[in-house]
């Protein structure tokens, strides 16, 4: 009789590499103040009253005053006009307080997003999203990096070392996640697919890849079958389900990866809750930072970009 051998993948802890992360940060914040008299500052824009929103926001804000930034939080009635939203971004361009802005999505239907990303200064797109920043990135230069990419990136690094020559599967084509991670990916000499809803025969495109990143948006899609034995798998998604074992009425978190089949057959996985998450708030920190650096001409400090 023959056994299979158990294996449990490896659990790639976002939520401690986040927290070292920002005390990195902090470290370069103090420097930054001590030394040079600059206190880097984020202005959060919150339209509406969503209630994932608000909670992530007030995320951002805690943890931008905990590594020692300015948080500049704005929130406006979802039926804000916009002029209104436009004059108040202006505003931010203009404060020399104020080095990172980002603009909670999404917004309420009569405002365009694409519009309030062209109004944001390039050089204080700390969501990375304008058309300046996606171009840079395209082309290879120095950009603004969008903070979910980023955390994934410095994940992958830092549980594979070196990157190149690996066969990379992005589930997802948004600007804000899947378009970039591949960008990057491209840039750490991956090959790489890129899937989305129109993909034909996806387990099959997935069960290729050394590398898995899904932003795909739906419920544990991803199973532990579609995936090539070792592969290292990074799960973007954010989902609430029903969870009745918890009581009535109540929700859990997952992501689009059906973790408990993935862990059996991966060689390691990002969680949800505790992966890509906190990786994304501390990431938006440190392109802050990086902003703040690059507007007073000083040295960008290392560690905080890849
Ligand atoms: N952890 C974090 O910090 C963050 C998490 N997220 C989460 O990541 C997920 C993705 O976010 P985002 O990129 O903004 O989402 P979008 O809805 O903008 O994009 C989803 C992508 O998934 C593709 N897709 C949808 N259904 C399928 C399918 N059945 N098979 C293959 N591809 C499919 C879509 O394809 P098509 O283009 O063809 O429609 C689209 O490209 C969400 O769960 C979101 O909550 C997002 C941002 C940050
Ligand atoms: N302009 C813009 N930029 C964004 O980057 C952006 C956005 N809009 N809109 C919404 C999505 C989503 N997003 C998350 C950030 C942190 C967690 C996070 O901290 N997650 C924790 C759990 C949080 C919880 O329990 O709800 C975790 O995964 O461990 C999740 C998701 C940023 N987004």
């Amino acid at each position: 009789m023959t056994t299979t051998p158990h294996r449990t993948a490896h659990k790639i802890d976002g939520k401690a590499y986040a927290a070292a992360l920002r005390e990195t940060i902090a470290t370069h914040v103090a420097w930054l103040k001590e030394v040079h008299g600059v206190t880097p500052g984020l202005a959060v824009l919150l339209v509406g009253e969503d209630p994932a929103s608000q909670v992530y926001v007030r995320n951002k804000g805690v943890q931008t005053v905990e590594v020692g930034m300015n948080s500049y939080e704005h929130k406006l009635p979802a039926d804000v006009s916009a002029a209104d939203l436009y004059a108040l971004i202006d505003r931010l361009n203009a404060d020399p307080a104020v080095h990172g802005i980002l603009c909670q999505f999404p917004v309420p239907e009569h405002l365009s997003e694409t519009e309030i990303v062209a109004r944001i200064d390039p050089a204080k797109d700390v969501d990375g999203l304008s058309v300046v920043n996606a171009g840079l990135l395209a082309s290879g230069q120095k950009a603004m990096v969008s903070c979910t990419p980023l955390g994934c990136l410095m994940l992958l690094r830092d549980h594979l070392g070196s990157l190149s020559g690996k066969s990379a599967v992005v589930i997802g084509r948004s600007n804000l996640v899947g378009k970039p991670v591949a960008q990057l990916l491209l840039r750490d000499s991956c090959t790489v697919t890129i899937a989305h809803s129109r993909t034909a025969n996806l387990e099959e495109v997935v069960r290729g890849a050394d590398i898995v990143v899904a932003a795909v948006g739906r419920p544990q899609m991803v199973k532990g079958s579609w995936l090539k034995p070792g592969a290292t798998v990074i799960d973007v998604g954010i989902n609430r389900i029903p969870a009745p074992e918890r009581g009535a009425g109540k929700n859990r978190l997952v992501g689009d990866v059906d973790y408990d089949s993935a862990a059996q057959v991966a060689g390691a996985i990002s969680p949800v809750p505790g992966g890509v998450g906190p990786m994304t708030i501390a990431c938006l920190l440190a392109n802050t930072v990086t902003a703040c650096c690059r507007s007073n001409g000083l040295a960008e400090p290392e560690g905080l970009s890849v």
